[in-house]
């Protein structure tokens, strides 16, 4: 039988408590630029370790590849090896798999002063564009010419100014630190993005001996350098993953410890479980569930960090769908990250959508049923639903959760979950 990446599955027997623990994955997200990052090396290696084994990653070590670098992994260390010229123009095929690929052009444009990029476009969660990424660098001194679906840049020298971003993109804010490093002279850029993985990029360009200052605080000093060095970065646990484990501890009401996690990183979720009434035991570097009540109905709205992630809504919409009354839902980063809800509904969640705001109606129960993983995070929250809800529940095109978590139904079994992943092509499809 021949199989797709397309065609897994994944089959869960829900109603099961959970106990027990598990151990956050690196931080997706944080790894993604930081490999991106070693494109600023004229000649040397970066070592990365913490780094998970995902879909994305591959697809940015494949990247990465094409342009000329060695990628060397070994379980969850990686070496990006880069000397001499790199190619400048970036296949389609990688591109558009993956949102992230467009990482690689701050840090190409400032090594080669030209970059060919097919714009990644749309996804299922929203329309992504990438003006404030091209509008900084133009203020940097680059050239930036869209057509025909690929955007070309060009600049001889970048050179150092002060950048307003009119929102604080975190791939923007990334893009346009990993250029001013090499770029002439001082680069400002305020409202930058503040969210974790962002220090943890300004950590790894600081180890490649990058002069930036301000990391956290949304106003970010680079002074440029002629040239970096090799060096060793440590990758931050994913906050996401780790909040979607804990998640997956609420919602069957049972017992689950989260470790090797940054608890500050979730302030923001804890806060909220908190006004929902459910205890998270913090005990610095692990959190914990432990058969907790079930969550009253809350408000809750999506913001750049330190706000609450519009990358956990998802999961928190499943949670909420079974607690005491109503909640209200506000998504604030993207204009189509709801579309788990109308699958959630299947599944006998009372959901009202209006706009980007999503009203839930809490149930006592979920009904196991045939749904579709529609994206990544939305697919997790399928699985949290099928994890808490009566009978069988089959998720189709779980290949998005790949994306981003390790070894998902693998860590979930130990835990006492009944889930299994299936590959091919289901009778019912
Ligand atoms: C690989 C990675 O780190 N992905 C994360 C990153 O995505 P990403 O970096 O794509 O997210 P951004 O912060 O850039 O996007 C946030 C919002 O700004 C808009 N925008 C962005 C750039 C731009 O030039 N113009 C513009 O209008 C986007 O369409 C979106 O509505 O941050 C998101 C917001 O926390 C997370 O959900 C993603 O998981
Ligand atoms: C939206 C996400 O990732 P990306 O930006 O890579 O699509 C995510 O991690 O939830």
């Amino acid at each position: 039988m021949k199989v797709n990446s397309e065609s897994y599955f994944i089959r869960i027997k829900g109603g099961t408590l959970l106990k027990g623990e598990v151990k956050a994955q690196g931080s997706k997200n944080a790894a993604l630029p930081i490999m991106a990052a070693a494109l600023l090396l004229r000649d040397g290696k970066v070592h990365l370790r913490n780094v998970p084994k995902l879909l994305d990653i591959h697809t940015m070590s494949e990247l990465l590849i094409g342009l000329g670098a060695k990628v060397y992994r070994d379980d969850h260390n990686m070496i990006i090896e880069v000397s001499g010229e790199l190619a400048w123009e970036t296949p389609a095929s990688l591109v558009r798999k993956m949102r992230a690929s467009s990482l690689v052009l701050g840090p190409l444009l400032a090594r080669c002063g030209k970059v060919v990029l097919p714009l990644p476009g749309g996804c299922a969660i929203g329309s992504r564009p990438m003006d404030l990424h091209f509008k900084g660098l133009s203020k940097m001194g680059a050239q930036i010419e869209l057509d025909k679906g690929a955007v070309t840049a060009r600049a001889d020298r970048l050179v150092g100014t002060r950048i307003y971003l009119d929102f604080p993109s975190v791939g923007a804010t990334e893009n346009l630190l990993m250029a001013a490093v090499l770029a002439e002279g001082e680069t400002l850029i305020e409202n930058a993005a503040r969210e974790p993985e962002i220090d943890n990029l300004v950590c790894a360009l600081k180890v490649m001996g990058a002069s930036v200052e301000g990391e956290g605080t949304g106003i970010l000093r680079i002074k440029g350098k002629g040239e970096l060095r090799p060096a060793s970065v440590d990758i931050i646990p994913d906050r996401i993953e780790a909040a979607t484990y804990l998640l997956a501890g609420v919602i069957t009401q049972g017992d689950i410890t989260v470790k090797g996690v940054i608890p500050e990183h979730l302030n923001a979720l804890l806060a909220k479980l908190d006004e929902a009434g459910i205890e998270v035991i913090n005990s610095g570097n692990a959190l914990r569930v432990a058969n907790p009540r079930r969550p009253k109905g809350i408000t809750l709205k999506t913001m750049p960090y330190p706000g609450f992630s519009t990358d956990l809504q998802p999961q928190m919409m499943s949670v909420l769908s079974l607690a005491e009354g109503t909640s209200i839902i506000h998504e604030t980063i993207f204009e189509s990250r709801f579309l788990h809800a109308s699958e959630l509904q299947k599944m006998g969640a009372q959901i009202e959508l209006q706009g980007n705001t999503a009203i839930v109606h809490g149930q006592k129960n979920l009904i196991g049923a045939e749904v579709y993983a529609t994206d990544l995070r939305g697919g997790a929250a399928l699985v949290l639903a099928g994890l808490a809800a009566e009978g069988e529940t089959v998720i189709y095109d779980t290949h998005h959760l790949k994306r981003g978590y390790e070894d998902m139904v693998e860590k979930l079994i130990p835990l006492g979950a009944q889930i299994r992943e299936e590959v091919g092509e289901p009778q019912s499809k």
